[in-house]
Formats: C-alpha cells, sequence, structure tokens
C-alpha cells in the first residue's frame, strides 16, 4: 500500500473511459437475487471492496454464488426462504449498500446475527432503520452504541401491523432497505415516509431493481405499498450499467481539460439518478452529449465556468466531484441541501472544506451547504483522504490547476474503483516535460533554453537553484557540510526568475551564481539528500501548461521521472573544457584551460558518485553527444525528437 501518489500538473484531457459496475446496482442484484427463486446470471459486476464484503457476507449465510468470468457471476437463490445459515457474524466493512439492506433483511428471517463494520460504519447512525424493522416486530440490539451499529440481530416476534413509518432525512439507504425485505413478509403492507426523503433516485433505483425481480410496489403520496402477493423471481440475466457517480470524475476532466471526454457504461437509459450530474455540468456552461449508454463532455464554448448555486440533493456522491470543479467556477459557488455528506464514509462536508482551504480556496461551512470561492491561483497540496474513495477521486481534478497534487492513502479508491488510477491515466494528459540532464558544459542550459523558446514552453534551469543555495551558504559563512542548516537555506530561500535575470532576495545574482567558487560549492552541496528534497517542489513548480524543458543533473531520473522526453546530453571532456574556457574568455575572465578541465572533472565525479539522485543516464534517455555539432544541430535533434512524440 502506497502512502501517496502524486499527480502532475494537467494539461488537457480527452479520449473515453469505461466505466465499472455501479456499486449501488450491484449490492442490491447481489442480495436480489439471493432471495429470489432461480438463478440468476449477473453480468458487469463491480470489483471492488464493498461488493467483496456482500459476496462474502452471502456466501457466511450459506448463499452459493459462482464465478463465471472476469465480471460474470451466478447467485443461486433461496425463493425468499430463509438463508441457509442460522447463526453467523458478518464484517461489512464500510459499505453502507450492504449493511443497511442485509440487516433489513435478516432481521425478518430467522436467526441469530451480528453485523459489524471498520469503525467509521460504527459512527454511521442506522437508528431510523432499526425503528422502523421493529415495527415489524424485529428484535435488534445495539452492541456499542445506541443508534449505530454494530448491531444483534435476533429472531423477529410475530406482530400484525399494516403500516410501518420510516425517517427518510438522513439517509435514503434506510428506505431502500426496507422496501428490499418487505417480500419476506408475505403479507400485506405499507411504508410511510415521515418528512423530508433525501437522494430519492437512489430510492428509485431500488424500486426499479425489484421491479427487475418481479415485485413491483405502489407508490402513492410518499407510501409505498406491497401487495403480499408477489415474490421475488430471477429476471435470468442481469447487465450491471456502469457506475454513474465515478463517471462525474471523467465528465468533470473532460470539462477542465478541454475534452471530449466519453464515459461508456451509462447514458440517456440509466437508472442511476447520478446521471443528472450532467445537467449540473451545462448549468456551468460545459458541453454534454448524451446517448442511451454513454455521456460526453467538453469545456464551455468560451472556455469559462459559470459560478453555481444548486441545490444537489438529488446527486449527493456526484455533487462532491462539483465542489472541486468549483475551483475553477468564476466566483463562489454554493452547494446546498447536502446534509447527508455528513453521515457518509467520512463527514464529507468538513473534509471536503479541509481540503480546499489546503489548495487555496476560501471556504465557508454550513450543517448542509458549501460555499466555494476559488483563489486567484491555486497552491499544491497534500490531500488527506479520509479512508473516502470519493475524496481522493475528486481531488485528483485538482491537477488541472497547473499544480502537482499529492493525494495521500490512494489506495482508497478499491471501495468501488480499483482501476481508477489507471483510467485516469489514460484520459488525463499531463502538462508535457522534456527533461535534459548531462554533464557540465555539455550545452544543456543552452540548448535547453533555446528549445523551450522555441516550442514556448517554460524553462528551468535546476542547476541554479543549487547555485543560489551555494551562494547564499557561502555568504553566510555556513559549511558545506551542514546538511541541516543548508536545508532550511533552500527551502526559505527568497527566489524570483525575472526573464533571464535571477534574484536572490531582491538583488540581482544572475553573475553571481556563476562563479568557479559557486560552482564547486554547488556541487559539494548538492549531494545532501535534505537540499535536494528541500528543492524538489520549488523545481516542480515550473511544470506548467503548455509545457516544460528541465535541465539538470536528476531531471529524468528523480524530478520528473514520468517526463515524455528524456535526453542525455553529453560531449568530450576535452571539448567541454574548451568551451568552458571560451565562455569565460568572452567574458573578460581569464582562466587556464587545464585547471578548468581538472574542476569540471571533480565536479562531474562528485556528480556521478553521490548517494542520492547521481548523474546517470536513465534507460529511457536518448543520447546525444556533441562533441562535433553546433547548438543549432543540437536544438533540431531534440526539437525532432519532440515531434516524433506527438508533443509539439
Ligand atoms: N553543441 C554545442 N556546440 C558548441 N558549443 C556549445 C554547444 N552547446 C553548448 N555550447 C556552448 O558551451 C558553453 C557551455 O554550455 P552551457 O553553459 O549551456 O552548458 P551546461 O551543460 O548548461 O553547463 P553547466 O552544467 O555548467 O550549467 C556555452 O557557451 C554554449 O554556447
Ligand atoms: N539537477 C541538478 C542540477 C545541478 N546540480 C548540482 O548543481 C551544480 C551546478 O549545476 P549547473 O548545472 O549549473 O552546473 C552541479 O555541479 C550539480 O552538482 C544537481 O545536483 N542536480
Amino acid at each position: 500500500m502506497s502512502a501517496f501518489l502524486d499527480l502532475p500538473p494537467a494539461r488537457c484531457a480527452q479520449g473515453s473511459a469505461r466505466l465499472p459496475g455501479s456499486k449501488s446496482i450491484s449490492n442490491r442484484v447481489l442480495l436480489l437475487a439471493a432471495l429470489a427463486e432461480g438463478d440468476t446470471h449477473i453480468h458487469d459486476l463491480l470489483h471492488s471492496d464493498d461488493v467483496a464484503r456482500m459476496l462474502e457476507a452471502l456466501e457466511a449465510l450459506g448463499v452459493r454464488w459462482e464465478r463465471t468470468g472476469a465480471h460474470d457471476y451466478v447467485v443461486h437463490g433461496t425463493a425468499g426462504a430463509p438463508f441457509p445459515v442460522r447463526e453467523a457474524e458478518l464484517f461489512l466493512g464500510n459499505a453502507g449498500t450492504a449493511f443497511r439492506p442485509l440487516t433489513a433483511v435478516l432481521a425478518l428471517m430467522d436467526g441469530e446475527y451480528r453485523l459489524r463494520g471498520v469503525p467509521r460504519m460504527h459512527e454511521r447512525p442506522i437508528g431510523d432503520l432499526v425503528e422502523a424493522l421493529r415495527q415489524l416486530g424485529a428484535r435488534i440490539d445495539y452492541l456499542e452504541n445506541e443508534g449505530y451499529p454494530p448491531l444483534a440481530i435476533h429472531p423477529p416476534a410475530p406482530v400484525s401491523v399494516e403500516t410501518v413509518r420510516i425517517r427518510g432525512n438522513v439517509s435514503s439507504q434506510f428506505l431502500s432497505a426496507l422496501l428490499m425485505a418487505l417480500p419476506l413478509l408475505g403479507r400485506p403492507i405499507t411504508v410511510e415516509v415521515v418528512g423530508e426523503l433525501i437522494s430519492r433516485p437512489y430510492v428509485a433505483l431500488t424500486l426499479a431493481l425489484m421491479a427487475r425481480f418481479g415485485v413491483e410496489l405502489v407508490e402513492r403520496d410518499g407510501r409505498f405499498h406491497y401487495d403480499g402477493q408477489a415474490r421475488y423471481r430471477s429476471p435470468g440475466e442481469v447487465y450491471v450499467e456502469g457506475d454513474a457517480s465515478s463517471a462525474s470524475y471523467f465528465l468533470a476532466a473532460g470539462v477542465l481539460g478541454g475534452g471530449p471526454v466519453r464515459v461508456e457504461g451509462v447514458g440517456r437509459t440509466s437508472l442511476q439518478g447520478d446521471v443528472r450530474f450532467a445537467e449540473a455540468l451545462e448549468a456551468l456552461g460545459a458541453r454534454v452529449a448524451m446517448g442511451e449508454n454513454w455521456i460526453e463532455a467538453s469545456a464551455p464554448e468560451n472556455g469559462r465556468l459559470r459560478a453555481f448555486d444548486l441545490d444537489l440533493n438529488h446527486i449527493p456522491d456526484a455533487a462532491m466531484t462539483l465542489a472541486v470543479v468549483a475551483l475553477f467556477c468564476e466566483g463562489p459557488s454554493r452547494l446546498r441541501h447536502i446534509g447527508s455528506w455528513r453521515v457518509k464514509e467520512t463527514d464529507r462536508i468538513a473534509a471536503m472544506a479541509t481540503e480546499l482551504r489546503k489548495l487555496g480556496a476560501t471556504v465557508e461551512e454550513g450543517p448542509d451547504f458549501l460555499v466555494i470561492t476559488p483563489p486567484e491561483r491555486l497552491q499544491p497540496a497534500a490531500i488527506a483522504t479520509y479512508d473516502d474513495h470519493r475524496m481522493a477521486m475528486c481531488f485528483s481534478l485538482a491537477a488541472f490547476g497547473d499544480i502537482y497534487v499529492r493525494i495521500l492513502e490512494p489506495e482508497c479508491v478499491n471501495k468501488t474503483f480499483p482501476e481508477y488510477w489507471q483510467v485516469y491515466r489514460s484520459v488525463v494528459r499531463p502538462v508535457p516535460v522534456v527533461a535534459i540532464d548531462g554533464p557540465t558544459a555539455s550545452g544543456k542550459g543552452t540548448v535547453a533554453a533555446r528549445l523551450a523558446e522555441r516550442l514556448g514552453w517554460h524553462y528551468l534551469d535546476s542547476g541554479a537553484l543549487y547555485r543560489l543555495v551555494a551562494l547564499a551558504a557561502l555568504r553566510r559563512g555556513l559549511a558545506t557540510e551542514d546538511a541541516a542548516m543548508l536545508a532550511r537555506l533552500a527551502r526559505d530561500l527568497d527566489v524570483r526568475f525575472s526573464g533571464d535575470r535571477i534574484l536572490l532576495a531582491g538583488e540581482d545574482v544572475t553573475e553571481a551564481i556563476r562563479t568557479e567558487d559557486v560552482s564547486a560549492a554547488a556541487s559539494r552541496i548538492a549531494v545532501h539528500g535534505t537540499v535536494r528534497e528541500a528543492l524538489l517542489a520549488r523545481q516542480r513548480a515550473f511544470r506548467r501548461r503548455p509545457g516544460l524543458v528541465a535541465e539538470g543533473r536528476d531531471m529524468g531520473s528523480v524530478v520528473f521521472p514520468d517526463a515524455e522526453l528524456k535526453v542525455f546530453l553529453t560531449a568530450s571532456v576535452e571539448v567541454r573544457a574548451e568551451r568552458r574556457f571560451k565562455q569565460l574568455i568572452d567574458k573578460g575572465m581569464s582562466a587556464s584551460i587545464e585547471r578548468l578541465r581538472e574542476e569540471l572533472e571533480a565536479r562531474d565525479r562528485r556528480d556521478r558518485e553521490r548517494a542520492i539522485a547521481p548523474l546517470q543516464q536513465c534507460p529511457d534517455a536518448l543520447r546525444l553527444d556533441t562533441s562535433h555539432i553546433g547548438v543549432e544541430e543540437a536544438v533540431e535533434a531534440i526539437f525532432d525528437w519532440v515531434r516524433t512524440r506527438g508533443l509539439a
């Protein structure tokens, strides 16, 4: 498990993403298939933690199922009879789509069950569901805190109520769970929702899937009636739609990164409410197209995203994506009616506000709303994910702000979308980097600067940063061995690159950092890992649209290991010494070619032999020996490589 994932700044997004199966549909279908008469062949089932928890639970309950293909399963239904295993302890992780429906179903069966989850699951309320089930005779005990999992379920007591009341303002999953369990009663019953029902489309999804399995409830005025007759029957085959909430990240990427980006697996005929995320994007000015089984999104015609004020009660999960999109809108945006976020995988309102602020946004947080004002320019940040898959996926979009984004605990996406990072990389193209490394006086600086100019890209002279630290250290009398002090100096360095001038604390030091004393000191301090670490973020900050040409010693190996093109530029030591000699003479400085050669070789040796980020040719770098070619020819050769890779 990796502790973090660094996402480079994104240049554009284009292409198509095949979505994994919907989590909401996968877990509902598995349970309905288990309760139904006959075998159900399920295709395109999601593979993820939450679905794994449901499959394990069904197995533990004696429901037989087999995997018949990559995403294909057959479930042998129990025809409405109690599950074969009458006593079990189930661990359901943080899967609400498993915990709530299994609670309802098992509470009406004749067994002894204990249901547990991860610590966060034990902080997510379930009292409204338990309360409703108790009206039906269910005997459920709270094992720790009143109103929260874990639960002990005992065989129900017989009761003959005709109407059950349930509150729907905390989670619509309570109502969904109750409705799915009704056919187990075998008698007519009415469910009445008390007060507001949030996230209504998820209930519509439940009803549609129950109907696929032969049980149609009559709904009138917030009341759902079961006739006591219908029984679950397998429809034979079920295809799971792509996950509409997961679609939101790629549709947003299409909008922020130009597009078009097409998601395949959901569309006009989808059962899932989150397809209406597309309407929200349109309200912001994005261009959206939809087919039966696909949706496509692109940036607004004029490239500008309108700020928004939206009631997002109907798309609570996809709405999180809008919170990050708000960073790119013109002005403050308000997300309303999102109170259910507080009881999800984490308190998503608090988590979202905290992480958006790290990026520089101004965020007002209310009980059920957020107001997000984007900053002038995003700042790079390490984003905590709170073991919440959606936090990780949402914040991957911040990379469109021309910044590196560090996602902590990135594997939390396994909850619903284990392949997310691969699919993300197939659609989102990073800001391209040409990394040029090589020994002293090989011509890296000259060639890289000209290439950058020709491409219209940014240019990074990474050696200048080491030289600046060296100059500052020499001026303060710091020893080149004092790694800790030097690292502090490197971190706090007040540097500004202004055209071809370099300013240190406001002073123009462009020439001062080029002396041989500074060169030697730079290569001595460059051996310290702490100094290199302190300069890493500064170097990466140069990676901005439309692209970067970076030169130094470890551009391709450490700073930009994902560079689209890596070049190792070199020349014989004699040629390099002559070039440096000529450079100094041209500047009116005296020099000895022998001494220059010795110094140059000593510097190269230190750079090659140091333990951390040594000068080396990366295995994937192209070598260019400039001993016998001029500057223009070298630039032309690299420009050709850039072109053949489709970067310009
Ligand atoms: N292909 C080339 N042919 C001839 N001269 C070149 C060539 N490339 C660079 N030079 C000249 O060599 C000198 C040294 O080049 P430059 O300073 O760019 O090297 P560098 O690799 O960046 O050095 P350093 O590592 O010290 O920063 C410059 O005066 C430059 O014009
Ligand atoms: N990526 C880099 C760049 C430079 N260094 C060290 O700094 C010295 C000065 O660099 P120049 O390119 O300006 O000559 C150089 O000798 C290296 O020791 C580095 O380590 N990594």
